[in-house]
């Protein structure tokens, strides 16, 4: 698998100097670990009809709604108090399809767990995914905050300082489509078209619709998987519960997510939990973002998005 991937279409990222590489499969860039496990799901996956995916590309709000489902799901068998977030960073409490697939494989056999993460753009899912119309929850995030999260989380992976790590240069290269499961706007556009089509199976949630209204978000989230709240949960306060324990404030505050490390065995992709909880602040672009960066990627997402009701500015 390692060599047929070599032979796919090569982007190494100057500003980080070389140290990270995408390879281009169907249309998508993603990194070597990932495609090869992206590929394996592709040709062996048997979804079951009662998996739920969730789907993002990344920095969009992929471990807050991991957390999010994976409380929402647990709540009768823990609280705030006992659940396995406070002692495991969500990504870890949620396996990712294109890494973790014996972990996925392994829930089939022995328990009815349904969750499943994965960045795979929306053309390059499993088929079985699409047959057994498995649902599917789609996160996104306006493009300025996730261009400034991609730049540092694979800034602080590639271990170079912002001085060495030109913005401007990630900028462009995310413009140009050569980013982490980019182009970021068609792995948008490719859930969204698929929910066009099958509304029924697939949920749309926006990372700033969650922040302004968690409350709502959190409920049609836990209606969507099929575990709604109760009248007598909403009354004694489970979804404000959820939510608190779910927090950035909550979460990036807790032990193993401040001295934790992500997939610590494997030397190439570990990297520690405090990266996946940056700031999570709305409008963080604007401490980065020139003028002319502003009008470029205004244009860019009017031109790529314009046919949709999607707003990603
Ligand atoms: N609980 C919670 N609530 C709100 N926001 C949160 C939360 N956890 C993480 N974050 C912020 O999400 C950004 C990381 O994106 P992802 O989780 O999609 O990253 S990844 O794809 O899993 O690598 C990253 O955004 P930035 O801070 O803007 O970089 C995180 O800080």
């Amino acid at each position: 698998m390692e060599k047929m991937v070599k032979t796919f279409p090569q982007h190494k990222c100057n500003w980080l100097k070389g140290r990270f590489a995408f390879y281009k499969y169907q249309e998508f860039w993603n990194i070597q670990e990932f495609l090869e496990g992206g590929i394996l799901a592709q040709q062996s996956f048997k979804a079951r009809p009662s998996d739920v995916f969730l789907c993002s590309a990344p920095k969009t709000g992929t471990t807050w709604l991991k957390a999010l489902a994976f409380a929402i799901l647990t709540r009768h068998q823990y609280d705030e108090s006992t659940s396995p977030l406070l002692k495991t960073m969500p990504n870890e409490c949620i396996p990712l399809l294109e890494k973790d697939l014996e972990q996925v494989e392994d829930n089939h056999k022995n328990s009815c767990f349904p969750l499943v993460g994965t960045h795979l753009p929306y053309s390059s899912l499993p088929e079985s995914i699409l047959t057994s119309n498995c649902k599917i929850v789609y996160i996104y995030r306006n493009i300025k905050d996730v261009i400034v999260s991609h730049y540092h989380f694979l800034r602080e992976a590639a271990k170079l300082p912002m001085e060495d790590a030109p913005f401007e240069e990630a900028f462009d290269e995310f413009c140009e489509g050569k980013s982490w499961c980019g182009p970021y706007w068609d792995h948008i556009l490719g859930y969204w078209k698929a929910r066009l089509e099958r509304p029924e199976i697939i949920l749309f949630l926006k990372y700033e619709d969650m922040r302004k209204d968690p409350t709502s978000n959190v409920k049609r989230l836990a209606e969507f998987i099929g575990y709604p709240f109760t009248i007598e949960e909403e009354k004694a306060g489970v979804i404000e519960s959820i939510i608190k324990m779910c927090s950035f404030e909550n979460l990036s505050n807790l032990e193993v997510n401040k001295y934790g490390k992500h997939r610590a065995k494997e030397s190439n992709i570990a990297i520690e939990n405090r990266h996946f909880f940056r700031k999570a602040k709305d409008g963080d672009w604007e401490n980065y973002f020139t003028n002319e960066m502003i009008e470029n990627v205004d244009k860019l997402i009017d031109q790529k998005l314009s046919a949709t009701d999607l707003v990603l500015k």
